[in-house]
């Protein structure tokens, strides 16, 4: 089986070196193609055996499943070079959100299926959200599953909750380092503690509270619940947060929602637009 990639970008690499590195695919089985050359060349000196070449149309055409990683606004002229190379039998994936299965599915014969990763796959953690079309089978739904599983817990979700999922499972490693950069910031300036000391104590916390989250039996609530002692300090400082915050999150998820829906509306009128 060969898996190809078309970017190899910032997500484009995360996914490339996390499947090698985890061990799921040995890098003879991969190719990849760049706009900027150089990007995918050193993952082919990284890597011996990984092959990186000049077209995305080769790349296309040797693929059993093929990882679109590009910008959606790439998508349209990426699609319309590779459709003559793709057959109905290869698994084409896209991993962003505001481009919809049926456009890809209109332009390409493969069978579609849009899975969007979070950085954390780069330390084989976090979720990949799974959205499958009309085409692909139950069975190549469990091949990209089983392979997904090395570097992530693929989590299927339905098409319409994709933004606000992808919110939570890929944007959110930038909103908790967000939390973590500020809480530093601050014990740095009030306290004159080292900045370093300060990080890691954060981050390792971070780490822990997940696991509390995912494998400690704790919800946020009863996490929240079980540190605050009753009439000390957590319990303070989290009124305070709870006042302060108020709104923000909504306003965060209009953000991030208006921001997809220009995007769908830029990729729909590529779509629609005379090729
Ligand atoms: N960065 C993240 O944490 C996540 C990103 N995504 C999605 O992944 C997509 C890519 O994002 P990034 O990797 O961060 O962007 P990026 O800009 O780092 O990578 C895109 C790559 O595509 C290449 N490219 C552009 N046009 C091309 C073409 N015609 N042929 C071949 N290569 C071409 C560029 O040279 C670049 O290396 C975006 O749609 C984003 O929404 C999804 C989940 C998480
Ligand atoms: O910022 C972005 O557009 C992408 C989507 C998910 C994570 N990063």
């Amino acid at each position: 089986m060969k898996v190809g990639f078309i970017g190899t970008g910032s997500m484009g690499s995360i996914l490339i070196e996390s499947l090698i590195q985890s061990g799921a695919l040995q890098p003879e089985h991969m190719i990849a193609s760049n706009r900027t050359f150089s990007k995918v060349e050193l993952l082919e000196a990284k890597y011996p055996g990984f092959q990186a070449v000049q077209s995305n149309v080769q790349v296309a055409g040797d693929s059993d499943i093929l990882f679109l990683c590009v910008k959606p606004k790439e998508f349209r002229q990426v699609a319309e070079e590779i459709k003559g190379a793709v057959c109905a039998e290869q698994i084409v994936v896209s991993i962003t959100s505001p481009v919809q299965i049926k456009q890809l599915e209109s332009v390409l014969k493969g069978k579609i299926a849009k899975i969007i990763p979070s950085i954390t796959n780069y330390v084989c953690s976090g979720a990949t959200l799974c959205i499958y079309g009309d085409r692909i089978t139950p069975e190549d739904q469990i091949l990209l599953e089983r392979l997904l599983s090395n570097i992530s817990l693929p989590i299927r979700v339905a098409e319409e909750y994709t933004r606000v999922s992808s919110d939570l499972s890929s944007c959110g490693p930038a909103f908790l380092a967000f939390f973590v950069q500020k809480f530093v910031d601050a014990a740095v300036e009030q306290t004159g503690i080292p900045r370093e000391e300060a990080v890691r104590l954060a981050a390792e916390m971070v780490l822990g509270t997940g696991k509390l989250l995912t494998v400690g039996g704790f919800s946020p609530e009863s996490l929240q619940k079980r540190v605050s002692v009753p009439g000390g300090i957590t319990e303070e400082a989290l009124h305070l947060l709870d006042v302060r915050l108020q709104g923000v999150f909504n306003e965060l998820i209009e953000t991030t929602h208006s921001k997809f829906f220009e995007d769908v509306d830029k990729v729909e009128a590529q779509f629609y637009a005379p090729k």
